[in-house]
């Protein structure tokens, strides 16, 4: 049987190739006997429904963009029962999916990986209906970044996070807030909150064990000598050996705001929901081709 692959693209994403890489994409699978349909969508919510209601009957998604395409991708195949085996040809900004999996960042090899039909079965969490591919932050440094354009980061790259963190340092405050499940209840003060689905943030390993769940790391109560300390052990990889954080695993956990401010979220680098949050951890959601070789 010809396998059927589905073309998803993102123009936003990255420095905006992604449509000519979705035509190169095409012209490959079919050289290569498959077949390929673009998926030509608006917008984010267009992209949901149409992944959502037409991806069955594709062998294939192919996602081409950063996280946050891939976000979108992942959410409309939430509540999908045959999900197609998903294929990731990185062209975003920072593409920590990508740098997780150890997926080639150039799109040929991208592309070879795919063709390759290697793959393994992975995780992604779940907030108030909304996939999380890596990560979900909130409090004081989430707003921050809230705060970055997405040109400004296509522009200047990573660099437009520590700046705009530096112009706000002054106005920085902890938010109290309760952490709860059907087997613990905690109130903390946060100053900032950072649930991710591995030990991979901005392409960087931040913790030394992965585990199948969710992992909830939090700064409390935030001073500058607790800042450069947890930059110390963030930039080594061993953030949870730090004494300014809290932080444990989890597969089901209800997030709630104590007080009358309005918390936001930032899933995946993209704005998210507001508190409340419901969080799920989802394992084996999705079958995705990887490199052979860290198997
Ligand atoms: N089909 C779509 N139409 C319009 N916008 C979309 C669509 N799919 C995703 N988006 C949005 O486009 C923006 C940029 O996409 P993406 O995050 O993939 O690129 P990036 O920011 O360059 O990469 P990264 O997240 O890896 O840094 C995100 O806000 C994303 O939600």
């Amino acid at each position: 049987m010809t396998k059927k692959n589905l073309i998803f693209f993102n123009s936003k994403s990255g420095e905006g190739k992604s449509a000519e890489i979705a035509d190169y994409v095409v012209e490959q699978l079919e050289k290569n006997g498959q077949q390929a349909e673009k998926l030509l969508t608006s917008s984010k919510e267009e992209a949901i429904e149409k992944i959502r209601t037409q991806s069955a009957g594709y062998q294939r998604l192919i996602c081409i963009g950063g996280d946050g395409t891939l976000n979108v991708a992942l959410t409309g195949l939430l509540h999908v029962k045959q999900r197609p085996v998903l294929g990731v040809i990185p062209a975003g900004t920072v593409n920590n999916f990508a740098q997780k999996w150890n997926l080639p960042l150039e799109y040929h090899e991208a592309l070879k990986v795919i063709l390759a039909e290697s793959h393994r079965s992975i995780g992604i969490g779940e907030c108030n209906g909304q996939a999380i591919v890596s990560s979900l932050m909130f409090g004081s440094l989430a707003e921050v970044s809230n705060r970055v354009r997405q040109q400004d980061k296509q522009k200047y790259g990573l660099l437009v996070y520590p700046w705009q963190a530096i112009k706000q340092l002054p106005k920085q405050r902890s938010y109290p807030i309760e952490f709860y499940n059907s087997l613990v209840a905690m109130d903390a003060k946060v100053w900032v909150c950072l649930i991710s689905t591995s030990n991979y943030i901005a392409g960087r390993r931040y913790l030394e064990e992965d585990s199948n769940s969710l992992h909830l790391t939090m700064l409390n109560n935030m001073k500058i000598n607790k800042l450069l300390n947890y930059g110390y052990f963030a930039l080594t990889g061993n953030l949870r050996r730090s004494t300014t954080l809290t932080s444990f695993d989890f597969k089901k956990l209800n997030v709630r705001t104590l007080s009358d401010k309005r918390i936001s979220t930032r899933i995946d680098g993209d704005p998210g929901p507001y508190l409340p949050l419901q969080l799920s951890w989802h394992p084996n959601f999705i079958e995705c081709c990887v490199t052979e070789k860290i198997f």
